[in-house]
C-alpha cells in the first residue's frame, strides 16, 4: 500500500499546466477525470498540512487507486480471488472491473510461470515487506503473455498487488492520454484551465463555443475579460478562495464575444503542485443560460406587476419587512403610504379598459416622479399603490410627499386625445409609532386611506387621531399663510439701533409681523416653521425684503442721512437663490451697504455651507452682514475670522444679566475686544435698563436696541423717533410711552 500510495499520489499532483492536458488529462481516465474536475475533489498531494478531512483523503486516495496508470489489485489473500482492481488493472487482465470477484488472479499468470508464481505468494504470505516478481500474464487462453512486475504485500486477509508492466507502460500511458483527448475535445461540458493569475491556459472546443470565441483567442485572457464588472467583483473574491484551496461551485454570468449574456454554472478547483503550491484552477462550466432566463422570468413574473413593472404585492410585503428591520436598527422611521386612486372605475366605465390601463401606467410614472430613489413604489391591487418612504427626518416629509403625489393625480390625463379626470386618496402609517410588524402597518395605511376617502377623497389622512389634528392644524396654517400673502396681511415692525455714542437712531432692524384675522397679531416664532414647511417662506422673505429695501430708502430721503435697515434671514430662506434682490437693490438706487442681513451664528457650522456661499454673494452684492444672537450658538472662533461679517450682536441673554452677574459682564467685554480686533461692530440686543446701557457703553460697545428705547413699532412710529435725533433712555424698567412708541 505505501509504495502504490506514495505513487499515486505523487504522478496526480498536478503541475497546473494543461495546455494540451499533458499533465492532469494525461494521467487521469476519463470517469475519474470527470470525477475529479465536476466533483470538487482538490486534488493535494500528501503531506500537504491538510484542509482535508480523513474521509474525503481517504476518498481521494480511493480515487487515485483507480485513476493510477498500473494496475492494482486487492487479492483473497487464500483463493487469490479479485476483490477489487481499477481501471489499468482490468484493462491489463480484460476483465470487467465492477465484478472481479468472478476471477481468481492465479488464473491470469502465464502456464509456465505458475510455479514462480505460487512459490512468490507463499513468500509473500509469510513476509511483512513488499516482495516483487517478474512473470507474464495472459489477458485470454492462447494470448501471447504480458511481461509484467508484481509488487505483493501481505495483510492479515488481504493481498494487495501492483502489476507495473515491464515494457510498454508508455503505451499504456499514452493510450491513457488519447482517451482523455478524446474526451475533453467532445465533452458537452466546458472545460476551463487557469494558471495562478487567472488566466486561461486550456479551453475545450465547447468553452470556446459557448463564449462565441475560437480557442486562440481565449488562450492567454484572463478570466475577467469574459466578465462584466459585477462579475468581476465576484470572481476577485473566489480567486481568493480558490487560492485557499476551497472548490467552488457557483453560477457565472460571462458576456459573449456577441456582447449577449452566457450564464454558466462554474465548478472550479484549485490545482496544487507536488509541493503544495498554488498552480491555478480547472474548471467545469455548463450553459444554464435558458434556465436561468426562464428562472428569471418566473422570478420576475412572480415580484413584479406587469402592467406597470412595479414591485407587486410580494416584492413590497420583502421591501417592507427589509426596511422596517433596518428602521429597528437605525433608531429611524418610515411612513407608508397608501395610495388609491378616486373613482377610478368611471375611467374604466367611460374609457374602455385599455385607456384605464394607460391611465394607471401614466400614474405610476408621474406618482414615482415623486419619490425620492430610496423609496418603494408598489402596486399591490388594480387601482392601489404603496409607497415605503425610509429614513424621513421629519413627519411632515411624508406630507409633502402626499401632498405632491394628491397633485399629480389632480391634473388631467391624456387617453387618445381625450382628458381623464380622477384624484387619489393618500392614507399614511408611521413605524414604529403606529405598528409593530408590516401587516399591521399595512391595515392602518389602509385604514387612513379610507378615512381620507371618507373625507371627502382628493386628501390624505393620518391613521392616528393626534397625528391627523396636527396636520390638519398645518395643512390650515399653510392655507392661511398662502391667503396671507395674496392678502397682505403682513406687516414690518422696526426697533431702532441707537449708536451708544452719539445717541441717534442710525439703523433699525425689521420684524415680521402677521395681522392673522383671527388670531390677532402673530410674532415670526409662531408661523416661520409652518411658512418653511409649507413652501411659502421664500415668498414671504421676498416680500420682508422687498419692503424693508423700499423703507429704507424712504427714511433715506425723509432724514437726509445714512440710516440702515436690518432683515432677519434663516438658514432655509437664505439657501434659495437670493440674487434676486440684486436687482431689487440696484433698481431702487440705493447704497447697498443701507441693507444688513441678520443670520444665526449656527449657520457658520453648516456642513456644506450652501448657506454661506449664498451669504457670500449677498454680501459681494454690497450688502452687510451681522451675526444675530452672538454666544449663544457654536460659532468657533476661527470661524469669525474667515466669515465675512460685519456686525456681531451680543444675545440678550447676555446683556439681561449684565448688572447682576460679573460672568456675564465679563463674557460682553470680551466679545466687544474680540469684535474689535476682528474689525466688527458689536450690537447689544434687549438692552431693557440704564444700568445695562451705562455698561455696554464703558465696555466700548457701538449699538444698542431694547425696550430701554423703544419696542418693535410700525414704520410711522420709527420715523418720529429718527426725526427726533438723539433718543434718551426710557426708565429702568423699560417703561413705554415717554417717546411716543406704543408697544407691539
Ligand atoms: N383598467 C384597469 N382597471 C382595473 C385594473 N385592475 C382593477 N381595475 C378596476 O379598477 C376599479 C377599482 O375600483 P375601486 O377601487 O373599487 O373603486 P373606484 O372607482 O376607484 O372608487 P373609490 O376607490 O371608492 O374612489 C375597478 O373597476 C376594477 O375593475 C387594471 O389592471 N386595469
Amino acid at each position: 500500500m505505501d509504495n502504490h500510495e506514495r505513487k499515486s499520489s505523487s504522478s496526480t499532483s498536478t503541475t497546473g499546466s494543461l495546455a494540451d492536458l499533458g499533465s492532469l488529462a494525461s494521467l487521469l481516465p476519463h470517469e475519474a477525470m470527470l470525477m475529479a474536475i465536476g466533483g470538487g475533489a482538490a486534488v493535494r498531494p500528501e503531506g500537504v498540512p491538510g484542509r482535508v478531512p480523513v474521509e474525503r483523503e481517504q476518498a481521494l486516495f480511493g480515487e487515485l487507486h483507480l485513476l493510477a496508470p498500473i494496475g492494482y489489485f486487492l487479492l483473497d489473500g487464500d483463493s487469490t480471488t479479485i476483490l477489487q482492481t481499477n481501471l489499468v488493472g482490468a484493462d491489463q487482465i480484460g476483465i470487467d472491473r465492477l465484478a472481479p470477484d468472478r476471477h481468481r488472479f492465479r488464473s491470469f499468470v502465464a502456464p509456465r510461470f505458475l510455479g514462480d508464481f505460487d512459490a512468490w505468494l507463499a513468500r509473500v504470505r509469510s513476509s511483512s515487506k513488499p516482495l516483487r516478481c517478474q512473470l507474464q500474464l495472459t489477458a485470454r487462453r492462447g494470448d501471447q503473455g504480458i511481461p509484467v512486475t508484481l509488487i505483493g504485500h501481505a495483510g492479515s486477509q488481504y493481498l494487495s498487488l501492483t502489476v507495473e508492466p515491464a515494457e510498454g507502460r508508455l503505451t499504456l500511458v499514452e493510450q491513457s492520454e488519447e482517451r482523455f483527448r478524446r474526451i475533453v475535445q467532445t465533452a458537452s461540458e466546458g472545460i476551463w484551465e487557469l494558471d495562478t493569475s487567472a488566466r486561461t491556459t486550456f479551453v475545450n472546443p465547447r468553452m470556446a463555443d459557448m463564449l462565441g470565441y475560437r480557442i486562440e483567442e481565449m488562450l492567454e485572457q484572463p478570466l475577467v475579460h469574459f466578465m462584466d464588472t459585477e462579475g468581476r467583483s465576484i470572481l476577485e473574491r473566489n480567486i481568493a478562495r480558490r487560492q485557499q484551496g476551497m472548490a467552488q461551485r457557483r453560477e457565472f454570468k460571462f458576456i459573449r464575444k456577441d456582447g449577449a449574456e452566457l450564464w454558466v454554472h462554474l465548478a472550479s478547483n484549485p490545482i496544487f503542485d507536488a509541493r503544495g503550491n498554488y498552480r491555478g484552477a480547472l474548471a467545469l462550466a455548463s450553459d444554464i443560460t435558458e434556465h436561468k432566463e426562464s428562472a428569471d422570468l418566473a422570478w420576475h413574473q412572480a415580484n413584479f406587476d406587469s402592467l406597470t413593472g412595479l414591485p407587486n404585492r410580494n416584492m413590497f410585503h420583502d421591501r417592507l419587512r427589509h426596511e422596517m428591520r433596518k428602521a429597528r436598527r437605525d433608531g429611524a422611521f418610515l411612513a407608508l403610504l397608501f395610495i388609491d386612486l378616486d373613482q377610478f372605475k368611471q375611467i374604466n366605465d367611460s374609457f374602455g379598459h385599455d385607456q384605464g390601463d394607460a391611465l394607471l401606467v401614466e400614474a405610476t410614472r408621474r406618482i414615482g416622479d415623486c419619490m425620492r430613489a430610496s423609496d418603494t413604489l408598489a402596486r399591490i391591487g388594480g387601482d392601489e399603490f404603496v409607497a415605503i418612504l425610509p429614513g424621513l427626518a421629519h413627519v411632515q416629509d411624508a406630507e409633502r410627499v402626499a401632498e405632491d403625489v394628491i397633485g399629480v393625480l389632480n391634473r388631467p390625463f391624456d387617453l387618445s386625445g381625450q382628458q381623464g379626470h380622477i384624484s387619489g386618496s393618500v392614507g399614511i402609517a408611521l413605524y414604529p409609532s403606529d405598528a409593530a410588524d408590516a401587516e399591521e402597518l399595512l391595515r392602518h395605511a389602509d385604514q387612513a386611506m379610507y378615512a381620507a376617502k371618507n373625507g371627502g377623497r382628493n386628501r390624505y389622512s393620518y391613521f392616528t387621531p393626534d397625528m391627523q389634528a396636527q396636520a390638519q392644524q398645518r395643512m390650515r396654517l399653510a392655507a392661511d399663510l398662502r391667503r396671507a400673502v395674496a392678502r397682505q396681511e403682513f406687516e414690518l415692525y422696526y426697533q431702532p439701533i441707537i449708536n451708544l455714542q452719539s445717541g441717534v437712531i442710525e439703523r433699525a432692524e425689521a420684524l415680521l409681523r402677521w395681522h392673522h384675522p383671527e388670531r390677532g397679531l402673530l410674532n415670526p416664532g409662531e408661523f416661520i416653521a409652518g411658512a418653511e414647511s409649507s413652501g411659502v417662506l421664500q415668498e414671504i422673505g421676498d416680500w420682508a425684503f422687498r419692503s424693508a429695501a423700499d423703507q429704507v430708502q424712504a427714511w433715506q430721503k425723509e432724514l437726509g442721512r445714512p440710516f440702515s435697515i436690518s432683515i432677519n434671514q434663516s438658514p432655509g430662506q437664505l439657501r434659495t437663490d437670493n440674487q434676486r434682490w440684486q436687482g431689487h437693490v440696484t433698481g431702487l438706487a440705493l447704497p447697498p451697504r443701507s441693507i444688513v442681513i441678520d443670520v444665526p451664528e449656527d449657520l457658520l457650522n453648516e456642513p456644506n455651507g450652501e448657506a454661506l456661499a449664498q451669504l457670500r454673494r449677498l454680501r459681494a452684492m454690497g450688502l452687510q452682514v451681522a451675526l444675530d444672537d452672538y454666544g449663544t450658538g457654536h460659532a468657533a472662533l476661527s470661524q469669525l475670522k474667515k466669515s465675512e461679517i460685519d456686525y456681531l450682536k451680543i444675545d440678550r441673554s447676555f446683556v439681561s444679566g449684565l448688572t447682576g452677574d460679573d460672568g456675564d459682564l465679563a463674557l460682553c467685554e470680551a466679545i466687544i475686544v474680540l469684535a474689535h480686533k476682528l474689525g466688527l461692530e458689536v450690537v447689544a440686543e434687549g438692552v431693557e435698563s440704564e444700568a445695562q446701557l451705562g455698561l455696554l457703553r464703558e465696555a466700548g460697545c457701538d449699538y444698542a436696541q431694547g425696550y430701554v428705547y423703544a419696542r418693535p413699532a410700525p414704520a410711522s412710529e420709527l420715523l418720529a423717533l429718527a426725526r427726533a435725533g438723539a433718543v434718551p433712555a426710557l426708565t429702568a424698567d423699560g417703561g413705554v410711552g415717554r417717546n411716543g412708541v406704543s408697544a407691539a
